[in-house]
């Protein structure tokens, strides 16, 4: 059981150009198990909420609980890129996250890089890996540290299209195999109609939508009912954007 509630969430950065509200008052709840994507345009707050989320950013006001039965959910990260340590093997990476004196941590390192096939790369630098392979091992530190939340922030948008591809359907079997809950960013609606149970829609410090996304799985970006579906939400967002915008009118 792995829930994150994020409760009249309000962020307001203060610099010195001014204040700049960037999340006005956004609840919502993610359900056990689910994988649920967060789209807006640049600049809405994406990366924000998922900081606050973690707890590397604090609420201006709100609460945000993440739980897992009856104690505080684990959360895990996956940034936009790997950062991997180039002066440790891809094996001491994932080790350097394990809790110190752990008998067992080498074991759950092989694990998570078994899972995304990667253990025959333990010994490797991450200099010696592709792009893509190093985001994998990403995703295996994430793994490896057992987490009951994985928060994703725009894992694959530094990648060609086509490495892309090929993770979103790897995270979609690995996802299918933990079942852990995710928390993902990104900016490409298509690729979160390809992950998502559900996709809420972040404009102008609001959800301004929040979609069930029932369509059979594994998808991939290329299926017709993937295509139809992310070209009805863009259209949507695209409406409320434009509406967003429009003057008030007494
Ligand atoms: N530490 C900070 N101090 C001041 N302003 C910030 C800070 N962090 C983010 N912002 C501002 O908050 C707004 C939202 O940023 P955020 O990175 O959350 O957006 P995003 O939706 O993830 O964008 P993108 O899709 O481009 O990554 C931006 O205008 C950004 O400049």
């Amino acid at each position: 059981m792995a829930t994150v509630t994020v409760d009249h969430l309000t962020k307001t950065f203060v610099s010195a150009g001014g204040e700049q509200t960037v999340l006005d008052d956004v609840s919502f709840e993610i359900a056990d198990r689910s994988f649920v994507s967060l789209v807006g345009p640049s600049g809405c707050g994406k990366t924000t909420l998922l900081n606050i989320i973690s707890g590397v950013e604090h609420a201006t006001r709100g609460s945000v609980r993440h739980v897992a039965g009856d104690h505080e959910a684990k959360l895990a990260y996956v940034f936009q890129e790997p950062r991997l340590l180039p002066w440790r093997t891809i094996h001491d990476n994932l080790m350097y996250v394990q809790p110190r004196g752990d008998a067992d941590a080498h074991d759950r390192v092989m694990e998570a890089l078994e899972l995304v096939g990667l253990a025959d790369s333990a010994r490797k630098w991450p200099s010696q890996l592709s792009g893509g392979q190093q985001q994998r091992i990403g995703i295996a530190r994430a793994f490896s540290v057992q987490p009951d939340v994985l928060l994703m922030d725009e894992p694959f948008s530094h990648l060609d299209a086509i490495t892309a591809r090929g993770l979103r359907e790897h995270l979609q079997e690995l996802w299918g195999r933990t079942r852990k809950t995710v928390v993902f960013v990104t900016h490409d609606v298509g690729e979160a109609v390809e992950l998502s149970d559900r996709i809420i829609m972040l404009a102008g410090g609001h959800v301004v939508e929040d979609l069930q996304i029932d369509l059979a799985r594994p998808r991939r970006a290329s299926d017709p009912d993937v295509a139809v579906l992310e070209s009805t939400v863009l259209r949507r967002f695209e409406e409320l954007e434009a509406a967003r915008r429009q003057p008030a009118t007494v």
